[in-house]
């Protein structure tokens, strides 16, 4: 009969093309499982078929349409993600478990979400982590003093700001927000951050546009990212 710790590790590797979960997530979601089926215990093969249709399901959720909001443009819609409690959940446990993964040295005292979309998910994974919440926001839209950076993205040009002392010195922030593209938007938080003395441990988003390669704008901060699309 296969342990827990068998069927995570089994879990990973079968899953190892087709996700960014390690292990130790693979474990929690097994344990998910095991909630899920009243105590039974998860088999490898049905956790692992529990892990990829996580993915495939958040996957298929996302809509695509071209040429907006200007022509050229392929967006990726992720609002579909939120309309369904049960893929919403999903998609928040998924995140957490990213996230737990940078392991206890990392673990952030300040989520830093990203105007508009990261303000969707941003708040509830603050809350399962024990962590502040913090926005940064389009110019012009906080009173009080504020650091703003500028940032080119895939189109146009824009401006971002925090309010100063939103972010104490010293102390950990990870920046989430739900697409990585050309990576400015990112980029541009993770300045802000710095301007205030925050220090900055990560990025996390739920999708990334691979082709774009963002992360490259990224200054070799660990960047995680649930999804990937190549389009
Ligand atoms: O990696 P980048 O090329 O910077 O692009 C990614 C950013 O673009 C989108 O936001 P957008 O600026 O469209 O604002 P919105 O969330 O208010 O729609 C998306 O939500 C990211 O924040
Ligand atoms: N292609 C895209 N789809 C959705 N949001 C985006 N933000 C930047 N590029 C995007």
């Amino acid at each position: 009969m296969s342990t827990s710790a068998d069927a995570a590790q089994s879990l990973a590797q079968t899953t190892k093309d087709q996700t960014s979960l390690t292990t130790t997530e693979a474990a929690a979601l097994a344990s998910n499982s095991n909630d899920a089926s009243r105590g039974q215990p998860a088999t490898a093969a049905s956790g692992a078929s529990e892990l990829a249709s996580t993915k495939i399901t958040l996957l298929k959720a996302l809509k695509h349409f071209p040429d907006f909001p200007i022509p050229g443009i392929k967006f990726v819609d992720i609002l579909p993600l939120f309309q369904d409690p049960v893929i919403h959940e999903t998609l928040l446990r998924a995140l957490e478990l990213q996230v737990l993964e940078f392991g206890e040295q990392a673990k952030p005292d300040v989520i830093v979400g990203l105007d508009a979309r990261g303000f969707l998910f941003g708040p509830s994974l603050a809350l399962r982590l024990g962590a502040s919440f913090v926005p940064v926001r389009k110019k012009g839209k906080m009173p009080g003093p504020c650091v703003t950076a500028a940032y080119e993205k895939e189109y146009g040009t824009d401006y971002f700001q925090m309010q100063e002392g939103a972010v104490k010195p010293g102390q950990k922030v990870l920046v989430v927000d739900d697409i990585i593209a050309t990576g400015g938007s990112a980029a541009a938080a993770g300045s802000l951050v710095r301007q205030l003395g925050g220090e900055l441990i990560g990025y996390l988003f739920i999708l990334e546009i691979a082709a774009l390669n963002g992360r490259s704008k990224l200054g070799g901060v660990q960047t995680v990212t649930l999804l990937e699309t190549n389009e």
